[in-house]
């Protein structure tokens, strides 16, 4: 209860799961969301893109209808506005903290180092939609595009848009990804998620407990 009363009177703070398809953070999120509760904290879980209504709605359209490039950076960055608003800022400002499936390091990685945006046109709808605003801890699940895709198909499902892609997408991908992690060492946490998932959660515990904790 001291915990909370702590919170109450400050900010929450925001973790966010990153990493290509198949990289195994949906796995290990429910449990980073079990322990921070178990521990007294009220946890906002959610996911990009959607986390509202509209969010969803738009999730949907990105996953599954064909579209231009630009259209697609700004349908991530539309989403999370509407994510901002309506969920992640209120939660943050009562002191809850807030666990992400994806962010904008996602529009960077896949958008801009996937696919090729603009670098400033990335940079541009950042500092419009969340200036100031950055995770207090990513957790960057890394491992080579190969490993991540028998991971995919192993799962049976029928593969959206992005799923569908080839290996050299998730190479550029990846490679954004650990450049985005190297301009930023104090946020970033760069996960070996080629290892077993219990080991992967005991290393993802001691990291959210020795960074964030009070
Ligand atoms: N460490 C691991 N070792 C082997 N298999 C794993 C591991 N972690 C997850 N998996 C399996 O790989 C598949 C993909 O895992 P998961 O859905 O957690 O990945 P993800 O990163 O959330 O992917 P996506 O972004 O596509 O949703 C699942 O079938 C899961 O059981
Ligand atoms: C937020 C965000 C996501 N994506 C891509 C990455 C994934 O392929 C899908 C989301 O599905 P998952 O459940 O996380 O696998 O969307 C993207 O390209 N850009 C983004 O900003």
């Amino acid at each position: 209860m001291e915990r909370l009363s702590h919170e109450a009177a400050g900010r929450g703070r925001f973790i966010t799961f990153e990493g290509i398809d198949g990289a195994g953070k949906s796995s290990q999120i429910d449990a980073v969301v079990s322990l921070l509760r178990a521990q007294g904290r009220v946890v906002e879980q959610s996911r990009e893109p959607g986390g509202t209504a509209l969010g969803e709605r738009l999730r949907e359209l990105l996953l599954h209808e064909a579209m231009h490039l630009e259209t697609e950076a700004m349908l991530m960055f539309a989403a999370r506005r509407e994510h901002l608003a309506a969920r992640i800022e209120p939660a943050l400002a009562a002191g809850h903290w807030v666990v992400c499936d994806r962010f904008s390091d996602a529009t960077f990685a896949y958008q801009v180092g996937g696919r090729g945006l603009a670098r400033d046109k990335f940079e541009a709808l950042e500092a419009w939609v969340h200036p100031g605003l950055q995770p207090d801890l990513t957790l960057l699940f890394d491992l080579p595009p190969e490993i991540a895709a028998a991971r995919v198909a192993a799962t049976g499902a029928a593969p959206d848009r992005f799923e569908r892609e080839q290996r050299d997408f998730f190479e550029r991908v990846r490679t954004a990804y650990l450049e985005r992690a190297r301009l930023d060492p104090a946020r970033f946490c760069i996960v070996d998620a080629t290892r077993s998932p219990a080991s992967i959660r005991a290393d993802i515990e001691d990291v959210v407990r020795d960074r964030l904790q009070p």
